[in-house]
């Protein structure tokens, strides 16, 4: 090997040094947000290639359980969080202000697919997809309570057939759900009941599966950037929600799904966190905490970020 300071990378090397670095390290790195990979958040991130905010942030595509680690772990700035894993790490987290995945009745994404009526199904084996952390949680919640249930539980991955093979009854969030609802469970005569309309006909609140967070340190770090960051995902889930018939009919160019039964899905969705859904995390954090990992009484105090800034520019 020539190591000879003629050699091109060595000169090129020691130009660049000397010039105080033509190439040097970027002096700011860009936020790292997580993006949940389900059609669920769509709505929430389609607008960032709109506004251009895209280019702001570097962004990581994973399913939730994925996403809920690397954001606890630290290998994620700001993210979208399952309600359940936010409420036992509030410590190291902070809330951002008026945007979740929830419903105020139907969800259709998140259910408990079964092959029996869910009064038979105590000591039966039941499925919980490996995805959701808060869903499972409130699937077992209204067995227990509302039905009087125990089930024998045992988590695996969220494919439907191989749970119906090894189970009574399965629990699933997201796309899988979605598809599992609307053409599989039809299809072969399982019965589909919407966790979000359960949640609802029982409490009369709205439920919240996913709320956004940044890190505590981060936030006290670069608080503009969190903001920034805030704004941005405001205004591409306002925008989407005004569009909403366009990004239905463009995510169906690539689903097995109906544009209109996707802009059903992204309207019947809730991405808000008002005080409604703040009451229904407090009754849903009252009724698991005990044995889900967090204080009966934790709540989600979304930060103040002040009012809406311009555009992103961080
Ligand atoms: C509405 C949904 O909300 C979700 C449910 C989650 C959970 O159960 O832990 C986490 C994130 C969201 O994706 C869905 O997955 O369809």
């Amino acid at each position: 090997m020539d190591n000879s300071p003629s050699s091109p990378a060595r000169s090129t090397y020691d130009a660049t040094a000397a010039a105080g670095g033509a190439h040097p390290p970027s002096r700011r790195t860009r936020p790292r947000v997580g993006h949940i990979q389900y059609l669920n958040c769509l709505p929430l991130y389609w607008g960032l290639a709109t506004s251009g905010a895209l280019l702001d942030v570097e962004l990581t595509k994973d399913t939730p359980d994925a996403l809920n680690d690397k954001l606890v772990r630290g290998d994620l700035d700001i993210g979208p969080i399952s309600l359940v894993e936010f409420l036992r790490n509030a410590d190291d987290l902070v809330a951002l202000p008026d945007i979740a995945v929830g419903c105020d009745g139907p969800v259709m994404s998140c259910v408990i697919v079964s092959q029996l009526p869910l009064e038979q199904l105590d000591r039966a084996r039941v499925a919980l997809g490996s995805a959701s952390r808060t869903s499972v949680r409130l699937a077992r919640l209204l067995l227990a309570e509302r039905y009087g249930i125990t089930p024998d539980y045992y988590t695996c991955p969220p494919d439907l057939s191989l749970m119906m093979q090894e189970a009574e009854a399965a629990v699933l969030i997201g796309d899988a759900a979605l598809r599992a609802n609307l053409h599989y469970a039809p299809k072969l005569g399982l019965q589909v009941h919407d966790l979000g309309q359960m949640w609802k006909e029982w409490t009369g609140l709205p439920f919240v599966f996913a709320v956004w967070a940044a890190r505590r340190e981060y936030m006290e770090r670069e608080p503009e950037i969190v903001s920034k960051v805030h704004e941005a995902f405001l205004d591409s889930r306002d925008l989407s929600l005004v569009e909403v018939t366009k990004v239905a009919e463009q995510a169906a160019r690539w689903e097995a799904l109906e544009a209109s039964v996707l802009e059903r899905y992204f309207t019947t969705l809730d991405f808000s966190l008002g005080e409604r859904q703040l009451e229904g995390i407090a009754e849903f954090a009252r009724r698991t905490g005990p044995v889900a990992g967090y204080p009966a009484d934790v709540r989600v105090r979304p930060a103040d970020l002040g009012s809406r800034p311009g555009e992103m520019a961080v």
